[in-house]
């Protein structure tokens, strides 16, 4: 998610060196916002991402398996992705010492300027009385990666390898991943390969500080990303998926070594509909910070996304206006996605 911000809290330390403690009142969300603490763990698709390299009948059950995943729930978790333990653990590792610095480390990344390739900030707003969504994070962009590594921070001195080597490999991942769900939709494996392989990468590290309250508050808003897809790498459960069928929220579980794929924007207009950009966001917890590496791909900056012309047909008119990240951007600076406004809703065309 990316977001304007309104915020000059100070960014960083726990809730209670900010104060929040003493004044609970002020992060208050109206009652239908806030978090049940009793919500059911959802089902999630899991996906062996090592059968793509197996037999042709294992890989096109593989194919069929994702697709299902992205029309029922636009959301799976996969395994086998190639991606080692060591890597994962580094990019949490070196993202936790980013967020440890101490103010003087991050402020020259701080900014509220959403065109900014690099910057640091905060969902948690302080306005007279609400510090309703507790969250800190470095965005920064990815790909490719020798043209912005170099302004990513240079300290914690592990930072950039660390999170650099996860970068490179997430990325071969997503690629893979997209071209499986390109054709899973029947467009082929190599549909918009161009495109896809000169597309950007983002990444948005967050990091969710213990809330005193966390029944009260949020980490993130409900909200679609607006990529092709996202791939989510998370220390702790707190990511929740709402159900299509009954609307409920559902914990998506914690599993060691599995990484969480969303659908995003981009890819319910490809697929003009027929795959669903999932609506997430991120409960608290009272006693840890909770830490995530979501990696956003989509095409490039200016590139349009349109709905594929063979998935249009008079049972599925077209139904998305084509837009592209900076659409999406230039979207950010007059709506506010905590208010609940989607990027998504204003590409829908109305029938
Ligand atoms: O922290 C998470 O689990 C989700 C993050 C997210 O949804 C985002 O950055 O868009
Ligand atoms: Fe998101």
């Amino acid at each position: 998610m990316d977001e304007k911000d309104t915020s000059n809290f100070p960014i960083g330390g726990s809730a209670q060196e900010r104060g929040y403690s003493h004044v609970p009142e002020c992060y208050v969300l109206p009652t239908v916002q806030r978090p049940s603490q009793q919500s059911e763990t959802v089902n999630v698709p899991m996906i062996d991402l090592s059968l793509l390299h197996q037999s042709p009948l294992e890989k096109s059950q593989t194919i069929v398996d994702i697709g299902e995943a992205c029309r029922r729930t636009g959301f799976f978790q996969i395994i086998n992705h190639g991606i080692s333990e060591s890597v994962m653990d580094g990019a949490l590792a070196s993202a936790k010492d980013f967020f440890d610095l101490p103010m003087e480390g991050k402020t020259e990344f701080m900014s509220n300027d959403i065109y900014k390739p690099v910057r640091y900030s905060t969902s948690l707003k302080d306005g007279v009385d609400k510090v309703q969504f507790w969250r800190v994070f470095l965005k920064h962009y990815a790909h490719p990666l020798e043209d912005w590594i170099g302004s990513w921070p240079h300290n914690p001195s592990r930072y950039r390898e660390e999170m650099g080597s996860y970068a490179i490999q997430v990325r071969k991942v997503a690629i893979e991943l997209m071209g499986a769900i390109t054709e899973s939709l029947g467009l082929g494996p190599t549909c918009m390969h161009e495109e896809i392989k000169d597309g950007m990468q983002v990444m948005a590290v967050n990091c969710y500080p213990p809330c005193p309250q966390p029944e009260l508050a949020l980490g993130l808003p409900p909200h679609s990303d607006y990529s092709c897809i996202t791939i989510l790498l998370q220390s702790c459960t707190g990511l929740q998926i709402v159900g299509y069928e009954d609307s409920e929220w559902r914990v998506v579980p914690q599993i060691k070594g599995a990484l969480e794929v969303h659908v995003g924007d981009h890819f319910e207009v490809l697929s003009n509909g027929l795959y669903k950009s999932v609506v997430h966001r991120v409960t608290l917890n009272s006693v840890q910070s909770r830490l995530s590496v979501a990696s956003l791909h989509s095409l490039g900056i200016d590139v349009k996304m349109a709905s594929a012309g063979e998935l249009v047909n008079e049972h599925n008119p077209k139904g998305y206006r084509e837009s592209s990240f900076s659409d999406f951007l230039n979207f950010l600076t007059d709506n506010d996605l905590t208010e609940g406004r989607s990027f998504l809703e204003t590409l829908k065309i109305k029938q």
